[in-house]
């Protein structure tokens, strides 16, 4: 490994001695990664051979990663698989859609993705600044998906803190809030991951998709068909006439994909529980976590840093 690939530190997001389970991150480049994946996110910065056809979905964690896979993949393969005989009935959408760094370049070892059928559709959770060249290069379609800072962080805390053991403690809000407010956090800090992916939708649209969770729930279906016309696969009249896109919101929506057997039960290939990745899939929930002094400073943060942007977020509940 080059020099300019070892972290510049780690720091251990938690506060092991109050019993939360670790997550280490360390930090390259102004951002933190997680420093358990850091050999395969290195590995597929440097290896990684994108094409053009390429679709890469890219998050920000707990920013409806999951939703987003799922929506992606039927759309994509919907003259391939019918309702009643869908992969996504029994496979979970972390694995029908690998994340490129963590499931396929495992502990920096270079995987052959030649024969995967195109287009390949692949997860990153990487900076826009650290992803591998070659996707910019390539110039292939990103799609990128965040939600308001607010429910990222209560989703993310929430998330982390069920992955301590029934014998450890869960790490108190205030804890996890400033080291999410300082910018430590899994590929934060937060704002400069959407900065990074707002700023180049702006100047590339056609192969740069920026989305958001709140518009998502807002209108599934105006965002379901906003999302086949960037794939280059726009929904046909008789499609539309079959009402489609209305039969793909239903099936991908939060209480359909929770109710699958699969996601009730099973983990992924690192162990975490699928059914971890569906809590309660709304806007707002932030309201019955955090305090008005946590609002306030989120708030304030949110708005300088995002200033002059345009990016803005509808965070609350209807
Ligand atoms: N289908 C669907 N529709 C709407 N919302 C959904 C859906 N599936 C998952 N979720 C909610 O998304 C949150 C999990 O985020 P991610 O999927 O990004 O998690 S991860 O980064 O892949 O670990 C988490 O949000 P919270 O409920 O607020 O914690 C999930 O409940």
């Amino acid at each position: 490994m080059s020099t300019s690939c070892v972290p510049e530190h780690s720091v251990t997001l938690s506060i092991v001695e109050k019993g939360w389970k670790s997550i280490e991150l360390s930090q390259y480049q102004g951002f933190w990664l997680l420093h358990k994946y850091f050999p395969g996110s290195m590995a597929c910065r440097e290896h990684f051979e994108s094409s053009k056809d390429d679709v890469m979905l890219i998050t920000t964690p707990k920013s409806g990663t999951t939703w987003l896979k799922a929506l992606t993949f039927t759309v994509l393969n919907r003259t391939r698989h019918d309702f009643n005989n869908h992969p996504l009935l029994t496979t979970s959408p972390h694995e029908l859609v690998p994340l490129l760094d963590y499931d396929l370049y495992v502990d920096g070892k270079v995987p052959d993705l030649t024969n995967i059928p195109s287009p390949r559709l692949f997860c990153l959770h990487l900076p826009y600044e650290l992803l591998p060249t070659s996707i910019i290069e390539s110039n292939c379609r990103i799609i990128y998906l965040c939600r308001n800072p607010k429910d990222t962080f209560v989703s993310l805390w929430l998330f982390l803190n069920k992955l301590v053991s029934e014998d450890e403690a869960p790490v108190p809000v205030e804890e996890a809030f400033e080291l999410f407010h300082r910018g430590i956090s899994p590929y934060g800090p937060f704002w400069e991951h959407l900065l990074g992916y707002w700023k180049a939708s702006l100047e590339r649209p056609e192969r740069v998709l920026f989305m958001k969770y709140e518009e998502i729930k807002e209108d599934p279906a105006f965002h379901l068909r906003r999302l086949a016309d960037f794939l280059g696969c726009p929904f046909s009249d008789e499609e539309e006439r079959e009402e489609l896109v209305e039969k793909i919101e239903r099936f991908c929506s939060f209480e359909s994909l929770k109710s699958l057997k699969v996601n009730k039960s099973g983990t992924t290939a690192h162990g975490i529980q699928n059914k971890s990745f569906f809590r309660r899939g709304v806007v707002g929930d932030w309201e019955n976590h955090l305090t008005k002094e946590m609002i306030e400073a989120l708030d304030k943060l949110t708005q300088q840093k995002l200033e002059g942007s345009g990016l803005t977020f509808k965070d609350a509940k209807k």
